[in-house]
């Protein structure tokens, strides 16, 4: 199969980014962004002020408002826009194409993760799933970056991820996409709840005991969701986890410390806030965790701040007064 020509859907941070990585990677990359003006700065001057601030783009990335039929697609709009986005488009443009996923959350009202929507809107289509450690900044200035893209079948995997790879973008192969969907998800709950500890000055070591048990809670997730937990132990889990919970460049991160200092998801939102997948995917996150009885009091906790029902000082005591239990 040929792998030479991508268009990737979404022209914000990641789409852009992603047109990036696959142009360094060798690939003629078409773009498709919602609005004339940005696809001709694009075109002319090579960058995305609104994204990408002044990162120059590569030259074999081409933008459009009009998609066009391609070797690989690529999604890269936010998790609650994937479906509208996917059935904007022309079926037989995704029919029997490797389809790559690469929005990180759950679905409002359906808790569909990204390739169950795929699934739906165009069955016919092969999806693949990229998640790990990447923001759009580092991935398009070609700051070495390392992610998980996963599909059913190996060998197909393997050469999609070399169709991807350059000398900064390194995609590794895996065969287990829930797994991979379900990290990307959740990691950005959690990176709301570490924002909200260092908004609320509850401390480094609070964040750190947070993570830790951020990723047993996500284990059990993963495994009642029917992914393996020995993703986790990759980018995907352990790399995205650390990384969003940790830095104040995510989005999600920036949401929780606004949180923390005691402001509301309104007032949050009307300031301005950048897309941060975290607030739409935490209720999905703690419906799921209901319907297949998985313990996850992190994510209860981060849905009860978020819907109003408590504020950070009461679920720390709470969590804190959980009974004791062995570290499993
Ligand atoms: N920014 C990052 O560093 C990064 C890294 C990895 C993954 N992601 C994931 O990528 C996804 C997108 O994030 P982003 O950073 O690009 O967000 P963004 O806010 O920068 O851009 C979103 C883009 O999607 C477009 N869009 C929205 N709805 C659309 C629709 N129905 N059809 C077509 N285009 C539509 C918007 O116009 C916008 O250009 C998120 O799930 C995010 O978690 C982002
Ligand atoms: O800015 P965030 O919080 O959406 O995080 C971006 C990426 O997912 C980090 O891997």
């Amino acid at each position: 199969m040929s792998l030479d020509s991508v268009l990737v859907i979404g022209g914000g941070a990641w789409g852009t980014a992603l047109a990036q990585a696959a142009a360094m990677a060798g690939r003629t990359v078409r773009l498709v962004v919602r609005d004339a003006a940005q696809a001709d700065e694009i075109n002319i001057a090579h960058t995305n002020q609104r994204y990408l601030g002044g990162q120059i783009l590569h030259e074999a990335i081409t933008a459009s408002t009009q998609p066009a039929p391609a070797d690989i697609i690529i999604l890269a709009v936010p998790a609650q826009s994937t479906r509208a986005a996917l059935g904007a488009l022309d079926p037989a443009l995704l029919a029997d194409r490797p389809v790559i996923l690469s929005a990180k959350g759950l679905e409002t009202g359906t808790l569909d993760r990204q390739s169950e929507i795929l699934i739906d809107m165009a069955p016919d289509a092969i999806p693949y799933v990229l998640s790990g450690p990447s923001f759009a900044a580092d991935v398009a200035a070609g700051r070495p970056t390392a992610v998980t893209l996963a599909g059913d079948d190996a060998d197909h995997t393997s050469e999609l991820a070399a169709a991807l790879a350059g000398p900064s973008f390194r995609p590794y192969a895996s065969d287990d996409r829930i797994g991979v969907e379900v990290a990307g998800a959740l990691k950005n709950v959690y990176a709301l709840a570490c924002g909200a500890i260092e908004g609320a000055g509850l401390g480094a070591s609070a964040r750190s005991a947070l993570i830790a048990r951020a990723f047993a809670e996500m284990a059990r997730m993963v495994k009642a969701m029917g992914g393996s937990t020995t993703t986790l132990t990759g980018l995907a889990g352990l790399g995205d986890l650390t990384l969003t919970c940790t830095s104040a460049q995510s989005r999600n991160y920036q949401f929780g410390m606004a949180l923390g200092r005691g402001q509301s998801v309104e007032q949050i939102i009307a300031s301005g806030a950048k897309l941060a997948e975290g607030v739409a995917t935490t209720p999905v996150a703690d419906a799921l965790a209901n319907s297949l009885d998985v313990d996850a009091p992190l994510i209860a906790a981060v849905h009860a701040v978020l819907s109003g029902q408590a504020n950070i000082a009461t679920v720390v005591a709470g969590l804190m007064a959980r009974p004791l239990k062995r570290e499993d």
